[in-house]
């Protein structure tokens, strides 16, 4: 390769880790508003006396996440993964409270 080449690839890459960054801040934008959420839940399983985890929500959440990463093109197997260990990071993070 080329030293001109090389500098193409080393901008591109640049550029595209430039855009990775922006999408990582909205994501974590978008995580503290679901931690909102969680922790308006974790007032109502206090006074309800609800346990942390409540398996048949964690497979609903995942079916849904299956299915909106199929329609967004996203690999599916990726998808759920990712919200997998979230979720069990809000359950440890409600389980800190409740
Ligand atoms: C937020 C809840 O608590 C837990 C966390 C979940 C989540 O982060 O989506 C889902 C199921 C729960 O076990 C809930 O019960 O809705």
């Amino acid at each position: 390769m080329t030293d001109q080449h090389q500098q193409k690839a080393a901008d591109a890459l640049a550029e595209l880790r430039r855009r990775i960054d922006g999408v990582d801040s909205e994501l974590v934008a978008l995580l503290a508003k679901r931690q909102r959420c969680v922790e308006e839940v974790i007032e109502i399983k206090r006074t309800a006396q609800l346990p942390a985890r409540i398996p048949a929500r964690i497979d609903e959440v995942l079916a849904h996440i299956r299915k909106l990463a199929v329609a967004a093109d996203v690999e599916p197997d990726l998808a759920v993964a990712v919200w997998r260990e979230m979720i069990e990071q809000f359950i440890a993070f409600e389980e800190r409270q409740i």
